[in-house]
């Protein structure tokens, strides 16, 4: 039976600046997840990751293609009850719980926020059960709701993050590095209570990062970002297993990477005893083996289907 798809990303293109100064985040970036999967998106600092998501709640404009949720087209213009529907449907949880919290406000502001944003409640006490059940799902007492942030632990307060998606009951929460900021100790906990929160709720997630290793667990499938363009994108346990872009690889063995100024200047790139070399002829996508896709040249795609034989 084919899976539904819940999320398409198809030749996503973000742009910064203009004219000279233009600079392209994200270079024709394609993807589907589907509902009640964890879909990963790994890369380094700066390879777009974060964009691709912003792209996907429209913070950020996107210069090219398409963004499809539930089969409906939601970038460019669209039609203000979708707008609407799209706000509450897909929620971000951030990297840095500290500097996504508004400190002067209390608990129960943050949390209702969104809600505040798109009325979606009827009455107050309808707002403050809302708030006392999303406080209580992710593990927080009620009362909480009349404190202020910095009266929490780094811990608690992704928790308030993460309450703040959930109290708009959405169906994707794009999770943008939401454990890197905290502290290692605690760390299992907040993915412990996203797994949980998937498994209750049906929830799909959008889970970006920059270690692979962060990924391994919690991920079905993964998308490997580097310089704005997918390289490789498989099942979780087969990148591990058996990692096929040069890119993957160094992630996978921590190899520090060359510098990207250099690197743009020679078109050649040597990842550990790879030689990976742009300027052979365009890189194209191609499909090794189902659901397995690499981003290469043609002599490297040779080369990687023969290891695969
Ligand atoms: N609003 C913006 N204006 C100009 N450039 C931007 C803007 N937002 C992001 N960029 C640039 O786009 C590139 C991709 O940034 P992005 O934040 O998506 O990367 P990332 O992979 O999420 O990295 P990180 O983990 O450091 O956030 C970077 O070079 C960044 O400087």
């Amino acid at each position: 039976m084919d899976r539904e798809i819940l999320l398409e990303v198809k030749n996503l293109k973000v742009e910064f600046g203009a004219k000279k100064n233009k600079f392209t985040a994200v270079d024709g970036v394609s993807f589907h997840i589907y509902k009640g999967e964890t879909f990963g998106l790994v890369g380094e600092s700066g390879s777009g990751k974060t964009t691709i998501g912003r792209a996907i709640v429209r913070i950020n404009e996107i210069s090219d293609g398409e963004i499809i949720f539930k089969g409906k087209k939601i970038s460019g213009k669209i039609d203000p009850q979708l707008d609407k529907e799209i706000t509450r449907q897909i929620q971000m949880i951030f990297q840095d719980p500290i500097a996504s919290l508004n400190e002067r406000s209390k608990v129960d502001y943050i949390v209702s926020e969104g809600l505040y944003n798109i009325k979606n409640y009827k009455s107050e006490e309808e707002r403050k059960q809302k708030v006392a059940k999303s406080l209580m799902d992710v593990g927080l007492l009620p009362e909480f709701a009349s404190r202020f942030p910095h009266e929490f632990s780094g811990g608690q307060r992704q928790r308030i993050g993460v309450a703040r998606a959930l109290i708009m009951e959405p169906e994707l929460i794009i999770a943008d590095e939401p454990i890197s900021a905290l502290d290692v100790s605690i760390r299992a906990q907040v993915l412990n209570l996203l797994s949980e929160l998937q498994r209750e709720k049906g929830l799909t997630y959008l889970f970006i990062a920059h270690d692979l290793s962060v990924v391994r667990f919690i991920t079905d499938r993964v998308a490997v970002i580097h310089k704005g363009k997918i390289v490789e994108l498989a099942d979780t346990q087969e990148i591990f297993k058996n990692p096929l872009h040069p890119y993957t690889k160094a992630l996978l063995s921590s190899i520090p990477l060359p510098d990207p100024k250099r690197e743009r200047k020679k078109k050649l790139i040597e990842y550990n005893s790879n030689i990976h070399d742009y300027s052979i002829d365009k890189p194209k996508w191609v499909e090794i083996r189902h659901g397995h896709y690499i981003f290469g040249n043609e002599i490297e795609i040779e080369k990687w289907k023969k290891g695969l034989k």
